[in-house]
């Protein structure tokens, strides 16, 4: 039995811009999704979303990844285990981090020789085929952990400030949202992609103040984000209870973070007060998480269990 493990991530800016081009800045968070393989008579997935074999229903990501990895290795029956502190469908990147803790385990058990660029771009490849369209981030920041500018793909330092994340616990589709801003901006271009080119204005921006550590500068321009995340219909009343929530309770910042519609926003706490903002989200109706960026990408947890 081989276990890998993957982390989450939150994005500080860009998502949804970051599909058509323009720049994000996104970090891995201690929140990791755990991969069991070894070899068995058949295909088996096991998951929180239940036990199946090849099922492009219900597990897409890790079907597509048994499929991709046929091109490197005899894959005829494996058992595949997941385990995660991700919650699905939640804008942390549960996505990426199974399918890319699923590549690198199948990767070590077959002895494919795949690095952790091919695993990135693998991981990219797997999520363009689920949700249509998908920009490279979530699987390049889970694949090398740490804070990610892209499309550059740049290192940049670690936040090294308390992130606090809330959890609508609405679901939300990351395929769908996707979808539901390339049509607002096929009808409205003119409108839609000048608030997209702002967004990644602020990567731009952001990318001294992360070297600095300038958090409160950062923090001014991630609230401007998110009401450019609002402009473009990914918000919602309960993100937003949450985002105000936070902020009342003396955030730096505080956004949607991944697809929106629901799932989780993100606050950036200063060094004492982490505790109240988790409890101001608590509050406001989210469960609400504290954790911290990591640089660790994806990595092997276990070669024998
Ligand atoms: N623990 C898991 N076990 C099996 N499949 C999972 C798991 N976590 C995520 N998935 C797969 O990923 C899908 C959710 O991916 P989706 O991109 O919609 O949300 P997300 O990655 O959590 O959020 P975002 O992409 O906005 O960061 C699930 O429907 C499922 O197919
Ligand atoms: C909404 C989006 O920008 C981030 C999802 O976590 C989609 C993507 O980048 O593939
Ligand atoms: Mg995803």
């Amino acid at each position: 039995m081989i276990t890998c493990s993957a982390p989450g991530k939150v994005y500080l800016f860009g998502e949804h811009a970051v599909v058509y081009g323009e720049n994000a800045i996104c970090c891995a968070v201690e929140l990791r999704t755990k991969v069991s393989v070894e070899k068995s008579d058949e295909i088996i997935i096991e998951s929180v979303l239940g036990s199946t074999g090849l099922d492009h229903d219900t597990h897409p990501y890790v079907s597509y990844v048994i499929e991709k990895m046929r091109q490197f290795a005899d894959i005829q029956g494996v058992r595949i285990s997941i385990e995660s502190e991700l919650p699905v469908g939640s804008g942390l990147g549960s996505s990426a981090a199974v399918t890319v803790a699923s590549i690198q385990a199948l990767n070590h058990l077959y002895e494919c020789g795949l690095s952790l660029e091919d695993i990135a771009k693998t991981g990219h490849e797997i999520e363009k085929m689920v949700q249509g369209n998908a920009s490279p981030t979530d699987t390049y920041v889970s694949t090398m952990g740490g804070v990610v500018m892209i499309p550059q793909r740049k290192k940049l330092n670690l936040i090294n400030c308390p992130i606090v994340v809330g959890n609508t616990h609405k679901f939300s589709s990351t395929k769908e949202l996707v979808g539901n801003v390339a049509k607002l901006r096929n009808d409205f271009p003119s409108v839609v992609e000048p608030i997209l080119s702002n967004i990644g204005q602020m990567s731009i921006l952001a990318e001294r103040l992360v070297a600095e550590g300038d958090y409160e500068t950062i923090g001014k321009l991630m609230n401007i984000n998110q009401g450019l995340l609002d402009a473009i219909g990914v918000g919602s009343a309960e993100l937003s209870a949450l985002v105000y929530a936070a902020r009342s309770s003396g955030a730096i910042s505080a956004k949607i973070t991944g697809a929106g519609g629901g799932g989780c926003m993100v606050a950036l706490a200063k060094e004492n007060n982490s505790e109240d903002i988790a409890k101001a989200i608590e509050n406001a109706g989210g469960e609400a998480i504290i954790t911290q960026n990591t640089a660790e990408g994806v990595r092997l947890e276990s070669l024998h269990g």
